[in-house]
């Protein structure tokens, strides 16, 4: 590593980078531009190479006019088609393949023997799965008959969620998977842990003197953690139709989240450190005993026919290639609890809802009351204190505070000490595909699930999903371009709490909106 190069910088080894799954929704608009942004960035080394492959024909002068559109329209650098685009595009191949064909696999080793001498690349190789799980045992099995492993340098297999339908489903892929690649050498990819913010909550809470005193159940009330989403399901109502929120998003982003606010300060920033703690959280979660408690504790909805913005919104079973009968569910919110010295009886409310009025993830810490409050009977009720960390779209911290307002005898009011980190980097802040990316092509596994996360994970969502199934009721509904079903309110409303507003998109009212 050179002398003024952070780990951040380091340059990936040279490698062939292979994205099954090329023709996808993914690569199109994660992907590509990560590579390019990398390469922008020269985090990449020279020697590398990149082989798209996936079902469809295409020359390999289409597919670099795929790449060069992707990159286009999805990219935070532009590019136009000029020398160092070109320069860029000799990089990538495509090879038309049919997973299930081990003969396809063959012709790909000798493309990628190719490969590697042009570039002169040692052996290294990243097998990307942005496919469906269905698919990733038949790659991982015909990579190996068709020659395409051990080739002198390290191998290592990246692979998209969900991993998995349930516990079980999640146990047989990776049977499959584990026939071939060893656990050091599988990146479970959920790229909520590539999120700078996400990152941050660890750096909030154990470089900071003043927070880590105070995070337990001795001073939070509770923790809200809200990934709310205005689009629909639209293209992917297939897939989402047999997934729903819980299973697509509940698993992994929302429990990761839960698992990197509520884990035990590691001893070390080692990647086996960070998760063995994260695990260790996840077993905790206090499981639903039975279909009571699953009612009890959790709510899932349905949006119907709804508007927001002035724009009418089609209810979900109206999506395109969605059951006009289903019963998925397009929200969920939960109330759990971490059942450990730290956390024993605070509730972590976790929502996540498609077609809800804004874009945005945010995580609300609410510190419980002060222990004798002399300020009873003043005109103002004190507001509890908030730390609020403001995942994505914009990304921050704010921490609400109680204090006198400015000119008044003895008023208080809250008042909102915000950082907000987008308006400072802006669009340059890297994509959470582009770190996790550079990560794994660097051998680091720190923000990559580890397989006893994922079957922790399962277990626990398996109890909700079971109920779910054998709940003749169905979902709520909810108007599309609302804030989900009232029950959600309600649940709250029970332990004396309610949900704090979210920051809107409103990015000139951001920093003292929570004073209006
Ligand atoms: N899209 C997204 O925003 C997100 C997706 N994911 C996950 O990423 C994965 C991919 O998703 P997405 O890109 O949306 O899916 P798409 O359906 O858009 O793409 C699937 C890709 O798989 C290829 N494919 C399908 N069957 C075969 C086969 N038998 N042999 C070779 N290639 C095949 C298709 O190409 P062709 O038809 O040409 O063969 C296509 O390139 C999924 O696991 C998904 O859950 C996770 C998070 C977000
Ligand atoms: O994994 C998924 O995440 C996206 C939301 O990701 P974000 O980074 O845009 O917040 C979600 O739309 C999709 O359904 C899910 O599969």
């Amino acid at each position: 590593m050179a002398e003024n190069q952070s780990l951040e910088t380091l340059q990936t080894p040279g490698a062939v980078f292979f994205i099954f799954g090329a023709t996808g929704d993914l690569a199109k608009r994660k992907l590509f531009p990560a590579i390019y942004s990398l390469y922008r960035e020269g985090k990449l080394a020279e020697n590398f190479a990149v082989v798209g492959v996936a079902r469809r024909p295409r020359t390999q002068d289409e597919f670099r006019e795929d790449i060069f559109h992707s990159i286009q329209e999805f990219c935070r650098y532009k590019t136009e088609k000029n020398e160092e685009f070109q320069a860029f595009a000799q990089h990538f191949e495509y090879k038309s393949l049919d997973i299930n064909n081990v003969d396809g696999f063959r012709e790909l080793h000798e493309q990628t023997l190719a490969l590697e001498e042009k570039f002169h690349i040692p052996g290294n190789r990243m097998f990307y799965l942005a496919l469906a799980p269905e698919l990733f045992g038949s790659v991982s099995f015909n990579l190996k008959e068709g020659g395409m492993l051990d080739a002198g340098g390290w191998q290592r297999l990246v692979i998209e969620k969900p991993f998995g339908y349930d516990l079980k489903s999640a146990e047989e892929l990776n049977e499959q998977i584990r026939q071939v690649f060893k656990e050091e050498e599988i990146y479970r990819i959920d790229h909520y842990l590539g999120k700078e913010m996400v990152q941050n909550i660890e750096v909030i809470r154990f470089a900071n003197a003043f927070f880590e005193p105070l995070w337990n159940n001795k001073h939070i009330a509770n923790i809200q953690i809200t990934l709310g989403e205005t689009v629909g399901v639209e293209e992917r109502g297939g897939y989402y139709d047999h997934a729903g929120a819980l299973r697509d998003m509940g698993q992994n982003h929302m429990l990761q989240m839960l698992t990197m606010v509520a884990m035990e300060p590691p001893s070390r920033l080692l990647p086996e450190d960070i998760r063995d703690e994260k695990v260790k959280v996840l077993r905790s979660l206090r499981p639903y005993a039975n279909g009571d408690e699953v009612k009890k504790n959790v709510v899932r909805g349905q949006y119907v026919q709804g508007s927001s913005r002035g724009r009418d919104l089609p209810a979900y079973r109206d999506e395109d290639k969605v059951d006009p009968n289903s019963n998925t569910e397009t929200y969920f919110m939960a109330r759990v609890f971490v059942d450990n010295f730290r956390w024993a009886g605070v509730p972590f409310y976790i929502r996540t809802g498609k077609r809800l009025p804004v874009k945005t993830t945010e995580i609300v810490v609410e510190f419980q009351g002060m222990p004798n409050n002399v300020y009873l009977g003043q005109k103002h009720k004190l507001e509890p204190n908030l730390l609020v960390i403001r995942v994505n779209p914009m990304e921050g911290i704010y921490v609400k505070i109680n204090a006198k307002k400015p000119g008044s005898e003895s008023e208080i009011e809250p008042l909102a000490m915000d950082f907000c980190q987008s308006c400072m980097v802006g669009i340059n802040s890297p994509e959470a595909y582009e770190r996790l990316l550079h990560d794994a092509a660097r051998g680091d596994s720190t923000y990559f699930t580890r397989w006893d996360e994922v079957a922790s994970a399962w277990s626990f969502v398996d109890r909700i999903a079971e109920a779910w199934r054998q709940d003749a009721e169905g979902p709520c509904h909810y108007p599309a371009g609302s804030w989900g079903p009232k029950e959600a309110d309600q649940l709250l409303a029970e332990d004396g709490f309610h949900w704090w507003p979210v920051n809107g998109q409103d990015e000139d009212n951001v920093v003292w909106q929570l004073n209006k």
